[in-house]
């Protein structure tokens, strides 16, 4: 090739124009697992014009997101999710660099810090509560777990975020929309000279839709936290706290208002299908291995002693609750190749040659189903971290749900503290059983995250 000096990592070989996208399949983190096997940890695919690295084991991922984090913490350029991230000008998809370091900090140590987090506290509590009260209200005999999750999920991060609850049917629609579109595959972004099938096919246009629409919501939101009318919650909400920064210009960095809604739209892409992933993902399993159900089931009943309701102050005594999640965020994670990585420097990784602006996979989906660090890694297995140090914040890379280092999800304790308390008190209230007709599928749905292709449903035999 152009770089006969260079020692390549492996390549599957390519077709033409293609080169492997057409290997990618409806779900690339099993195909790509399924590649790795034979051409190893670190592999070099051509997708359209990219080059792309895709990393499969702890090792590579160490290598990426800690010895060379620095290196690698760039973004690639992806023309859908610019579109609807103010051209890129969010957190999570703007490029590395200084701009990008002042708006995460504001996130880290102003938004999802553990003081924030806590804070909301009593909004985490309300929606709880609700939710337990639609269960037991039902006249359904089968009730759709997943949409009332998902409408939990998005009622708590509306209330964080915006102040109050936008249920409306619109604002759901738009919400679906926005993350088909995150989803989406887009040809041009990868076969430049193929970006007219993303126009022909509607996928361009669709996205300046939804980005507008998206606008004229948020322009809404913000007008009205201006003139102070937010009915609902009293303490401050995410655009409270971005429009004091920008007002007190406090941190020296001046927040453009495109910023604030940009970081209010993070949380939404950031927060609400992957924390509904992950509590939906939690019951299925659960609901296939009764012996763990039970267990947990011990386990809140022993702590909640007949309360009404599971407190978060009681999560600290829960060590088989947080096993389960653990073993869950390893067999499901929300987003089982991450968000992409790209290379800025050229760098050398267990001895191959990457060069500078190569884009970045890392499959945690298949780290956390490799057979050389997990024994029956295809297995659920709560007990295996009853006693393992092991922990998904970063540290160990056998578990990367939440990516690592300087990208690295900053909302990880707000998305825990949900999941933990949901879980628990779902399991603390009911017994469950599968609805009339579900073989409990375990079909993922394409797109951003790999949440359950089939919405999970129950029936539910007793109530505490
Ligand atoms: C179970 C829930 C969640 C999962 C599994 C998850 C997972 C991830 C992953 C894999 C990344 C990319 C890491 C990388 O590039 O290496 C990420 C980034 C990010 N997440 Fe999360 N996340 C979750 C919840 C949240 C929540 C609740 C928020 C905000 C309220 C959030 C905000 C973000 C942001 C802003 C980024 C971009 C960081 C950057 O590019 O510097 N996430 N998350």
């Amino acid at each position: 090739s152009s770089q006969p000096y260079k020692n390549l990592p492996p390549s599957p070989p390519r077709l033409p124009l293609l080169g492997n996208l057409h290997q990618l399949g409806s779900s690339p983190h099993r195909s790509l697992q399924a590649m790795a096997q034979t051409y190893g940890q670190l592999m070099l695919l051509r997708l359209g014009c990219v080059h792309v690295l895709v990393a499969s084991s702890a090792d590579a991922a160490r290598e990426i997101m800690k010895t060379h984090d620095l290196i690698f913490s760039n973004r690639p350029k992806l023309s859908i999710p610019a579109k609807l991230s103010y051209g890129s000008s969010d957190i999570t998809f703007s490029q590395y660099g200084e701009y990008w370091r002042q708006a995460k900090a504001i996130a880290i140590s102003h938004l999802l810090s553990n003081k924030r987090v806590q804070s909301y506290q009593q909004i985490r509590k309300e929606e709880t509560s609700l939710l337990i009260r639609k269960i037991q209200e039902t006249h359904e005999s089968v009730v759709n777990l997943s949409e009332l999750l998902i409408s939990l999920t998005n009622n708590v991060i509306c209330r964080l975020a915006l102040g109050r609850i936008y249920d409306g049917k619109k604002f759901t629609v738009l919400l679906e929309k926005f993350f088909e579109l995150l989803g989406c595959f887009s040809v041009g972004s990868y076969i430049p000279s193929l970006i007219w099938v993303d126009r022909l096919s509607g996928l361009e246009q669709r996205a300046d839709d939804v980005a507008k629409e998206f606008d004229e919501f948020l322009e809404g939101v913000i007008e009205e936290h201006v003139s102070k009318n937010v009915a609902d919650d009293k303490g401050q909400d995410i655009v409270d706290i971005l429009l004091e920064i920008q007002k007190t210009n406090k941190r020296g960095f001046h927040i453009e208002r495109d910023l604030i809604k940009a970081i209010t739209m993070d949380v939404f892409s950031g927060g609400t299908y992957t924390t509904f992933t992950n509590l939906e993902w939690a019951m299925t399993e659960l609901l296939r291995h009764p012996q763990a159900m039970k267990k947990l089931q011990q386990e809140t009943r022993e702590i909640g002693q007949g309360r009404s309701m599971i407190i978060e102050d009681d999560l600290d005594k829960m060590p088989y609750l947080r096993a389960i999640i653990k073993e869950i965020l390893r067999l499901h994670p929300p987003l089982p190749l991450l968000i992409p990585h790209e290379s800025t420097q050229d760098v050398k990784v267990l001895g191959y040659d990457i060069l500078a602006g190569t884009q970045i996979i890392v499959n945690a989906w298949a780290i956390g189903r490799d057979s050389s660090t997990w024994v029956n890694p295809n297995e659920f297995q709560p007990e295996r971290f009853l006693n393992s140090p092991i922990d998904y914040k970063g540290f160990h890379f056998e578990l990367i749900p939440f990516g690592a280092g300087r990208r690295g999800c900053p909302g990880i304790h707000f998305a825990m503290v949900i999941n933990e308390l949901v879980l628990a008190n779902l399991v603390y209230k009911f017994d469950f059983a599968l609805g009339r007709g579900e073989s409990l599928d375990m079909g993922e749905a394409h797109g951003l995250t790999a949440h359950k292709k089939y919405p999970l449903l129950v029936t539910i035999t007793s109530c505490k």
